[in-house]
């Protein structure tokens, strides 16, 4: 079989599925996709439009779209499930009778189950038991993505034929796929992310300058990491494009929904509000509050998420939490060089010197 035999399915008819199906209908596959909504399939279909994830760009007109799920997943090859992480694992066992082994199966959602702590790839796994397992993460503006503007992302599997199944149905002149097999960090990664866009939006909005965003992202992804480490990942995964490279784009872009909601909030309005405006998925609001009970629970010292989640959901006002993380303990730049408990110890000694 040549990779142009494969055929690609993609789950969702949301900004980012309906980006990737258009990608591997350019690079030549024969691409199904589902959505729900069959008013959204029949413009998929007549129109090559997306008129309420994504009205402003024309897709390929390979893709097809279908509300039946058998039919879009017969004799898929690789299979792309980009639904939000609320509805995934129900969508997966919808479409389990018609899932096969020999598949190569990818989340493209960056979210956290609550059921379990589960990031969605350990969903495909667990709903299926199959071996070709992947999770595609990166620094991915849907509509950017649509506009064809030069991208990366990451392929992350154990497995190498998903890995290198991905790159040659995705890759092309404006999208290019990395490759790494550190799954669960990548996934994080991308989970993770969200939380800080929030941070990120509201703290644009109270007119923070430039200087507060750079020390956000910087603390966020040494958050990020801490966390990582303590559920396994690898921290050097965060040093790449699902990592930093993630954080950097929802941090900075009004593109980003996370960001979005976060500027909201910033401007006065409430969570409820912010979300309802969005009129789309948001993960970082359910991810920041199961990352704070995770993180109490286990110990990780997370001040950020801490102080997301008290904004969030306890009404603290935004630039109170920001004045009280100022003034949090003396911590290190760069855990890896000198870590935390050292910082602590030299205060110790200092105190004991002075003999306070
Ligand atoms: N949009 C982006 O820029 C982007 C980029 C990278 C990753 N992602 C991730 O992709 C995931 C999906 O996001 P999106 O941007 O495509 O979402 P979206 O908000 O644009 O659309 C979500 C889609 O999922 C569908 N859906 C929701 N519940 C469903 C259910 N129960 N059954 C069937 N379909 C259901 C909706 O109808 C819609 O088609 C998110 O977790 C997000 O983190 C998004
Ligand atoms: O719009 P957001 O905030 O869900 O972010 C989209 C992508 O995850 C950016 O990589």
């Amino acid at each position: 079989m040549t990779d142009m035999d494969t055929r690609v399915a993609v789950l969702g008819g949301g900004s980012f599925g309906t980006a990737l199906a258009s990608i591997a209908a350019d690079n030549g596959f024969h691409v199904r996709q589902w959505l729900r909504d069959g008013a959204l399939v029949e413009s998929i279909n007549r129109d090559h439009r997306n008129p309420r994830y994504l009205p402003d760009y024309a897709i390929n007109p390979r893709v097809k779209a279908s509300t039946e799920l058998e039919w879009v997943l017969e004799d898929a090859i690789l299979v792309l499930v980009a639904i939000p992480s609320k509805a995934f694992a129900e969508v997966v066992r919808q479409a389990r009778p018609w899932l096969k082994p020999e598949q190569i199966l990818v989340s493209t959602t960056k979210g956290i189950q609550e059921d379990g702590f589960k990031l969605m790839s350990q969903i495909l796994e667990d709903e299926t038991g199959f071996a070709h397992v992947g999770v595609l993460s990166g620094p991915n503006l849907a509509s950017e993505v649509a506009q064809k503007q030069l991208t990366a992302t990451v392929i992350a599997s154990h497995d190498a034929e998903t890995r290198s199944r991905v790159q040659a149905a995705l890759g092309c002149d404006y999208f290019r796929v990395y490759a790494s097999n550190d799954r669960y960090g990548v996934e994080l990664g991308g989970a993770l992310k969200n939380i800080y866009a929030i941070a990120a939006g509201m703290a644009a909005a109270l007119g923070m300058g430039e200087n507060t965003r750079s020390m956000l992202m910087t603390r966020a992804l040494a958050e990020m990491s801490r966390f990582a480490v303590s559920q396994g990942a690898n921290p050097m995964t965060f040093l790449g494009l699902a990592g930093v490279g993630d954080l950097i784009v929802t941090c900075s872009s009004e593109l980003s929904r996370n960001y979005r909601v976060g500027f909201a909030m910033g401007k006065g309005q409430s969570l409820d509000e912010a979300v309802a405006s969005l009129g789309q998925v948001a993960e970082g609001v359910n991810t920041v509050k199961l990352v704070r009970d995770k993180a109490d629970a286990e110990g990780v010292y997370m001040p950020l998420a801490e102080g997301l989640y008290q904004v969030l959901f306890r009404g603290v006002p935004a630039r109170d939490m920001a004045k009280l993380l100022m003034r949090g303990e003396q911590s290190s730049d760069v855990e890896f060089v000198l870590p935390r408990e050292d910082v602590k110890q030299d205060r110790r000694q200092t105190e004991a010197k002075n003999g306070g």
